[in-house]
This record gives C-alpha cells, sequence and structure tokens, in this order.
C-alpha cells in the first residue's frame, strides 16, 4: 500500500514537505520533493535503488540537511526553518534516529549512551528504570546496560541503538539501514521488536531499506522514484 493512498483525513499529519529542493555544496545534482505526507503513526517503508536519494532525505528530516528552499514541517510545526538550536532541541525531543554506524559512544556503558540523549532532550523522566524495561522489550540482558557500547555485537549495539532512539518516546522516529549486518532470523526479530515499540508509543515510523524483503513489517510502502527526482545542473 502507498502512504498517499493509505491517508484517513481524520489521522494529524506527523510529516509534511512542500515544494523541498536539496543541492550538497559544488555538486550539480538537485534533490526534489514537490509534495509528501505521512501520517500520525504511519510506518512507512521507504526503499529505492542506491544513490537515489534515500539517506539525503532522512538527514533532511532530521534536521541535520537543510533544504535549498521549500519546507518541512514536523508535527505541525515548521521544522526546516527554524534556527539551529531550535532545530536541535526540536529534535532531541521530538525525533529518534537511527543510522547505518548507529553513532553510540564505544567506550561508554549502554546506560550512559541512553542516559545522553535523555539529557539533550531535557528528559528527567526515570530514565534508567525506563532504559531497563527498553533492553529487557529488545530481549537483550540487564547485564549489557553496565558493558561498554563497543564491546557489544553489531545486532546487540542495533538494539542499543533502537532503545536509545526510543528512551524519549519521539513522536517520529528515522532509521536507515539497521539490519544490513544481520541474519534472516534476527532480522525477523530485529523488525518485529522494532514496530511493536512504535505501535506502543504511537510513533511515526520512516524506515529505509533497500531489502523489499522487509516491506511486509511496515504499514504503507514508498518508492523515493515516486516521491522525489534527482536532476542535474545542465
Ligand atoms: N555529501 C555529499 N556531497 C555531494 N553529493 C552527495 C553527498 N551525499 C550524497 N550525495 C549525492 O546525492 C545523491 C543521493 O545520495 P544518498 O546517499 O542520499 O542516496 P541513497 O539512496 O541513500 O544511497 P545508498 O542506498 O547507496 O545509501 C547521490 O547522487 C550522491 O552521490
Amino acid at each position: 500500500m502507498n502512504s498517499q493512498q493509505n491517508r484517513n483525513s481524520s489521522v494529524p499529519v506527523a510529516i509534511r514537505l512542500k515544494d523541498v529542493q536539496h543541492r550538497y555544496p559544488k555538486s550539480q545534482v538537485t534533490l526534489s520533493i514537490p509534495n509528501w505526507e505521512v501520517q500520525t503513526g504511519d510506518k512507512v517503508f521507504l526503499h529505492g535503488p542506491s544513490g537515489t536519494g534515500k539517506t539525503t532525505l532522512l538527514n533532511l528530516l532530521a534536521g541535520v540537511l537543510q533544504p535549498e528552499s521549500g519546507e518541512i514541517a514536523l508535527l505541525d510545526q515548521p521544522f526546516s526553518s527554524l534556527p539551529t538550536r531550535k532545530r536541535d532541541k526540536f529534535r532531541a525531543k521530538h525525533i529518534g534516529v537511527v543510522f547505518q554506524q548507529f553513532n553510540l559512544v564505544p567506550h561508554l556503558s549502554v546506560l550512559k549512551n541512553i542516559r545522553l540523549a535523555a539529557y539533550f532532550a531535557d528528559n528527567k523522566a526515570s530514565v534508567d528504570s525506563k532504559a531497563a524495561a527498553m533492553i529487557d522489550a529488545l530481549r537483550l540482558p540487564s547485564e549489557v546496560l553496565h558493558q561498554s557500547a563497543g564491546s557489544l555485537s553489531v545486532g546487540q549495539q542495533q538494539r542499543v541503538a533502537i532503545a536509545r532512539a526510543l528512551i524519549n518516546e519521539p513522536e517520529i522516529l528515522l532509521v536507515d539501514e539497521p539490519t544490513s549486518a544481520l541474519d534472516t532470523d534476527a532480522r525477523d526479530a530485529f523488525m518485529n521488536m522494532l514496530t511493536a515499540l512504535c505501535e506502543t508509543q504511537n510513533t511515526t515510523l520512516i524506515f529505509v531499506s533497500h531489502d523489499k524483503s522487509l516491506e511486509k513489517y511496515l504499514s504503507s510502502s514508498v518508492s523515493l522514484s515516486a516521491l522525489c527526482t534527482l536532476k542535474e545542473a545542465e
């Protein structure tokens, strides 16, 4: 099912892009998204061949990149036009991000990695007990909380990255190719855990992957080529 076709006008929109254009410095290629809306609670599988702009779009949604023109609104608030500090604050409070390298601090314990995300979002609500519950929900033994993130396997780090991204109960979760290092069984388990956690928190999920076999875990599917164009300057 396509997320544009799946739209129900009574459900609020979590993500809205209008006439967004982005060009990397010194690049001739412009990525252009005329219109895209994602409803609250939708879990979108965003797919497309390598180099079509998936990571660029996630970075725009995370506010790591700013569009050259157009507007990205999140949770009915202007986002891409916010000054950097306000955008950083908004991201820390409302957006969870799991990118390909997980970006855990390797020498810090799992618990400290999770506490750090809560600290940046000014989240003081019983973080340690929530972290323990999340680690349990992700089927990791409680001992990992006190192990350094860098000492864990890739699959374990992946789950810790999800726990860290969800600790502030973000309304939006952005996930980029997190399963590429996993075998089929581990991938199934991971996808089930991820979507169940998002369901519990009514999180809007944007999940990027090349792997079309993962489509079945998400509630809708969008091809990058239907959403955006990449144009080279003449
Ligand atoms: N930092 C950068 N500077 C210049 N051009 C870039 C940069 N990052 C990406 N691009 C270009 O932008 C386009 C989209 O790249 P992007 O990484 O978003 O694609 P992708 O679909 O995520 O690819 P993959 O599936 O291989 O990760 C490509 O043409 C790429 O060469």
